[in-house]
């Protein structure tokens, strides 16, 4: 495909600062399946922006390209205009980039308030001097402590995390995630499981990040899409089908047509993406 145009395009003047992350034509295959078809992004610092679409068109591993975990076929990724595609993940973490999971990664046998102290340590600029100046580690904590306040979690911050519900600990996992103050946060699948309660709890803390913080979020949830993105990419078979501000998006035919269980009926990955039918709405058990 032709290098996707940016969503969020900061790039129209050499005097304008780099995108926070630009994908270009990033590849990965397995085998025989490519996952990721010559995926290309661009996003500012403070995007908002949502990859959607049908089980398996490769979002999760857009996601684990970008964070590290997998490695493209080809392709480059950049954040603030360096080239972090060959950087290992604990590098590209130190850079910026945050991850919450589908399935929450939370330490059940610690307090929920040491969860953060442990997430934001390794990024604690002054860590090194903290034995002989236990103030420093002092502050790292009240700092974990209004991470707490951000995701609403701060009266539970001495609970063991393992005693907290599944909706709770999505919302530990994303305090862990904001614990190294990223300037780009990958979430996956944050909606999942959650009630709707949660859910709207989950869109408060979201839409209050601070606005230089570039979020990527994964979601089947069209309507938490609506309300958090300002941008979508819909995969399908690992290319884009289409990408644009939200609302052009999810008017887009094709995408229509997607949530409304009629199959595309084009291209040389039609078989693949026939599923995206049936699959693109918010699967009916996911709201606990
Ligand atoms: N490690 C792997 N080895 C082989 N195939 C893989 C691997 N990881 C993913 N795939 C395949 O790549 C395709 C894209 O998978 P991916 O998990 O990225 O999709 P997804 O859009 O996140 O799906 P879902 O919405 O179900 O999470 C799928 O066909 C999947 O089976």
């Amino acid at each position: 495909m032709t290098p996707t145009p940016a969503p969020t395009s900061n790039a129209a003047t050499s005097a304008a600062p780099p995108p926070v992350l630009a994908l270009d034509r990033l590849t990965r295959r397995y085998g025989t399946l490519t996952a990721v078809d010559e995926v290309s992004l661009r996003l500012s610092p403070g995007a908002r922006h949502a990859v959607i679409g049908p089980n398996g068109a490769g979002k999760t591993t857009l996601l684990n390209l970008i964070a590290g975990t997998d490695r493209p076929d080809h392709g480059t990724i950049a954040l603030d205009g360096v080239d972090i595609t060959r950087k290992p993940t604990a590098q590209r973490s130190r850079l910026g980039i945050a991850r919450s999971f589908q399935q929450p990664s939370v330490i059940g046998e610690l307090s929920v308030l040491e969860n953060v102290v442990l997430a934001g340590w390794p990024h604690h600029p002054r860590r090194r001097g903290a034995w002989r100046r236990p103030s420093r580690y002092r502050l790292h904590k009240e700092s974990a402590g209004r991470h707490l306040e951000t995701v609403g979690l701060a009266d539970l911050a001495h609970r063991p995390a393992a005693t907290l519900s599944h909706g709770r600990r999505r919302m530990l996992d994303l305090a862990t995630a904001l614990a190294g103050s990223p300037r780009l946060l990958l979430l996956d699948e944050p909606a999942a499981g959650l009630t709707d309660g949660d859910i709207g709890r989950l869109l408060g803390i979201i839409g209050a990040l601070p606005p230089a913080v570039a979020v990527v979020l994964v979601e089947h949830h069209v309507e938490v899409v609506a309300e958090l993105a300002t941008s979508v990419t819909v995969l399908a078979a690992g290319k884009v089908l289409v990408d644009g501000p939200t609302q052009e998006v999810l008017a887009h035919p094709e995408v229509r047509e997607a949530y409304h269980g009629t199959a595309p009926s084009a291209g040389p990955d039609a078989a693949r993406a026939r599923t995206v039918p049936t699959v693109c709405p918010p699967p009916t058990d996911a709201r606990g």
